[in-house]
């Protein structure tokens, strides 16, 4: 396990942005060994922290041998070049680790290769303007800058491969597309889950496979980790006659770095073409308020904004909150009982599947288009044919009973 030493240095300094900010260091498996803060009066263009500051961490890391330094907020290349310089030791920011969590852990093919164009984008970023080396050396060990020659070859290779990973990313998403439409036209309705991390997204998912009776080898992994899940997992959810698509993703963090917004942009964008989001809300959290502020900003730079949104406030069993509760459009549950599961499968059916009626239909051998035109209207149970016509058992949607009214026996 790789020992770092954070430092917290900002205007104000806030216990949970602290904790949660320990909590992306784990999520990295990396060791806390000492912390340093600084309320700063202002910024240091050169070093973001105080001389004195510098100077202190500087004689810390002479007695200890450490794997980097890890700043709570995010630096400019030019902050990160001098703190390395004069520390010797690398420096990762805030947006560094989150990448390193998302490099150290993503598992598919596309997540990978996301992370991978998103690091690069940002090492290329760190040599411009580099006169020296590159100085920096990632925390998997890679990049060790050797002189001018060295960042020439740095440069060059960057570029091609950011041109390499661009364009299988563009192969991986002709796939995504091809499977999107194949999937649009099962007709199945999709509900994509959507919040901030750790509120509880897989464990509903895994509730819902498991009220839908489904194998435990379609379960998602969950754990109370920043990050756990780093992939999106797209499961069927069958409900009696009804079934629909349930997608888990990436949960959100607040300043999530630009490039991995940019380079999940495709992953997360399937959310665009959801015909439910549902927001999981971590209630038990203190300031969960800010949380959704963080949600609904990204799904603004998602562009993702005006689909039903169904807000599940979770983990009610940590509150005074009486749950399962509905008010408005916010329900109130915990994912481990299984009395809300039901209530968030009946608040999820209400807004997916229009009211429907059971009712025995004839339809005569000469309208077989009629019959047709039922497949994609509503739920057939039972077809047999005799020598009148196809009867069938019919889940016919309440404001089609008028048009099939002639044929009902
Ligand atoms: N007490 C309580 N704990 C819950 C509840 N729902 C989820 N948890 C716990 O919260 C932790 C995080 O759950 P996950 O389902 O992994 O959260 P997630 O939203 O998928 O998180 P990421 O994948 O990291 O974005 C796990 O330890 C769960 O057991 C709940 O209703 N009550
Ligand atoms: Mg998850």
């Amino acid at each position: 396990m790789e020992q770092v030493a954070v430092v917290f240095g900002a205007q104000t300094l806030h216990e949970e942005g602290i904790q949660e900010f320990k909590e992306l260091v784990a999520a990295c498996d990396m060791e806390i060994v000492q912390e340093f803060r600084q309320v700063l009066r202002q910024i240091h263009g050169n070093t973001w922290i105080g001389k004195g500051k510098c100077a202190e961490i500087h004689t810390f890391l002479q007695a200890h041998a450490l794997d980097a330094v890890l700043f709570f907020n995010d630096l400019s290349p030019l902050q990160i070049r001098n703190l390395e310089a004069y520390w010797n030791i690398n420096v990762m920011d805030r947006s560094d680790l989150i990448l390193e969590i998302f490099a150290r852990r993503a598992k598919s093919k596309a997540a990978r290769l996301q992370i991978e164009n998103a690091q690069l984008k940002r090492q290329r970023s760190r040599l411009i303007g580099s006169k020296k080396h590159l100085g920096r050396q990632s925390a998997s060990g890679q990049n060790k800058g050797l002189g001018e020659k060295q960042l020439e070859l740095d440069r060059r290779r960057i570029a091609s491969r950011i041109v390499s990973t661009t364009r299988e990313l563009k192969q991986l998403e002709k796939t995504r597309m091809t499977q999107r439409n194949a999937r649009l036209q099962s007709r199945l309705p999709l509900v994509s889950l959507i919040g901030y991390t750790n509120a509880g997204k897989s464990t509903i998912m895994n509730a819902l496979l498991q009220y839908s009776n489904s194998s435990k080898e379609k379960y998602v992994y969950e754990k109370d980790m920043l990050f756990a899940t780093l992939d999106t997992s797209l499961r069927r959810i069958d409900l009696g006659h009804q079934s629909f698509l349930l997608s888990d993703t990436v949960g959100f963090v607040r300043d999530l770095p630009h490039e991995l917004i940019e380079a999940f942009h495709s992953t997360l964008e399937e959310a665009c073409y959801a015909d439910l989001l549902i927001e999981v809300i971590d209630t038990s959290y203190a300031d969960y308020e800010q949380q959704m502020k963080v949600t609904s900003d990204t799904l603004q730079a998602l562009h993702i904004g005006n689909l039903p949104i169904l807000h599940v406030f979770n983990k009610c069993d940590q509150t005074d909150i009486p749950y399962p509760s509905m008010h408005g459009e916010h329900l109130f549950i915990s994912a481990k009982n299984k009395e809300c599961i039901e209530e968030l499968i009946n608040q999820i059916r209400l807004r997916l599947f229009p009211p429907t009626t059971m009712v025995k239909l004839c339809i005569p051998y000469e309208k077989s288009n009629l019959y047709g035109r039922l497949l994609t209207q509503a739920q057939i149970l039972q077809r047999d044919d005799f020598e009148d016509g196809i009867h069938l058992e019919v889940a016919l949607p309440n404001d089609l009973l008028e048009t099939y009214k002639a044929y009902m026996h």
